[in-house]
């Protein structure tokens, strides 16, 4: 009789391991003595001791390959938030993660540690200190946070101690660091096409922007915490830097550092809102003729004008989590490490 390889506890999968916060996560992982299999549609990088399984997270057979003699996995995969492709985030964050789960239940797989998002809750309005019992947002902002919610349910729904599959989801919020190519890139490219004059608002509104190695440890902790008795099992945490701020501080210290002059010049918030409304309306309807991509969507007006930072006191007290890298230090050493970034002028 054939006798099932029992998979090791160091070795894990990290679905989404080519992304920015997949391959922090790989890299840290590898750190702590794991050996680490990483499934992406994509290949970007080369590292000792990772082996690489080029595929769609939608494709069984594909995943099976990659979940074999693991017992633990890492989804942090899922399409830019900027491509606002409705069927490519329901087939991949709904459908696909569906997939995920059943390849990791036949795969014997014991523990699944989900990246969700904060933003499940936010509806473009004012959270303060939002904790994780806030309802789901009804009126999703976006076809990403819309699919982000089904993702998370699917998974925190999937935990089964009887089974022995248990489940986590950690909900990190505006992550930033080395190789983020969203942020930072986004920022400085408005900069540079002269758009960065402008804040939108009193600009007082608070935000967490959480470090990528925060968040990688927040992610770790619960991997190592998950056990059938352990009251983590099938909830979300928040995982932030703890350290709320003004976005438009926090826009200022980034551009600063990069040599860019800060944005001065106020405008209201709902006459920006109602312009990307109206801009991204036109870009769908033009869409057949003329394809173009505003940089100020209604997604991003929304988190660059309202309060939306997160309590994550569940995090310290059934984690062990506390951030390990303060906002001030974390924002030096991202500063650091855009140098082609930098402003020439
Ligand atoms: N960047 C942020 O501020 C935040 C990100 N998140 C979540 O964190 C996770 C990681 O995000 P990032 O590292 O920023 O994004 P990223 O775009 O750098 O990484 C995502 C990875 O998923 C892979 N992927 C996409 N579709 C796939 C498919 N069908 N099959 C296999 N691989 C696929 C991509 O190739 C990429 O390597 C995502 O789940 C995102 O929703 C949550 C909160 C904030
Ligand atoms: C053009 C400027 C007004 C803003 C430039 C910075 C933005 C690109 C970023 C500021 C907050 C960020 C953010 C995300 C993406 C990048 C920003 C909009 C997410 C939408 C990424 C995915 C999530 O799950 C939530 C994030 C919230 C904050």
């Amino acid at each position: 009789m054939a006798t099932r390889v029992r998979p090791s506890s160091k070795r894990c999968a990290v679905i989404g391991g080519s992304g920015f916060l997949g391959r922090h996560l790989v890299e840290k992982l590898l750190d702590r003595g794991y050996s680490v299999s990483v499934f992406d549609i994509r290949q970007s990088y080369e590292l000792p001791g990772v082996t690489f399984y080029q595929g769609d997270l939608c494709d069984k057979q594909a995943l099976l390959a990659a979940l074999k003699d693991v017992s633990l996995v890492f989804h942090c995969a899922s399409p830019s938030p900027a491509s606002d492709d409705r069927a490519l985030f329901e087939r991949v964050n709904i459908q696909g993660t569906q997939t995920v789960i059943q390849t990791c239940i036949e795969s014997g797989v014991q523990r699944l540690v989900l990246t969700s998002s904060a933003s499940v809750v936010f509806e473009g309005t004012d959270i303060k200190n939002g904790r994780e019992d806030l309802p789901y947002a009804k009126k999703p902002i976006d076809y990403y946070t819309k699919t982000k919610i089904e993702q998370e349910k699917l998974v925190l729904k999937a935990c089964d101690k009887q089974k022995g599959f248990l489940t986590v989801a950690i909900r990190p919020h505006g992550i930033f660091g080395p190789r983020d190519p969203q942020l930072v890139p986004i920022l400085v490219d408005t900069a540079r096409r002269g758009k960065m004059k402008f804040i939108i608002g009193d600009g007082t509104n608070l935000v967490d922007f959480t470090f990528v190695e925060n968040v990688v440890h927040g992610h770790i902790l619960a991997a190592e915490r998950m056990r059938a008795d352990s009251p983590i099992c099938g909830k979300p945490y928040h995982i932030t830097n703890d350290e709320p701020v003004r976005f438009w501080d926090f826009m200022s210290q980034v551009l600063v550092g990069l040599g860019y002059p800060p944005p001065r010049y106020h405008l209201p918030y709902s006459l920006v809102y109602g312009l990307a409304l109206l801009l991204w309306l036109l870009s769908v309807l033009l869409s057949p003729l003329i394809s173009f991509k505003p940089t100020f969507t209604p997604m991003r007006v929304a988190l660059a004008g309202t309060h939306h930072y997160y309590n994550c006191k569940h995090a310290k007290e059934e984690l062990g989590y506390t951030p390990v890298v303060s906002l001030k230090d974390a924002i030096a050493r991202t500063v650091e490490s855009y140098p082609h970034l930098r402003c020439e002028a």
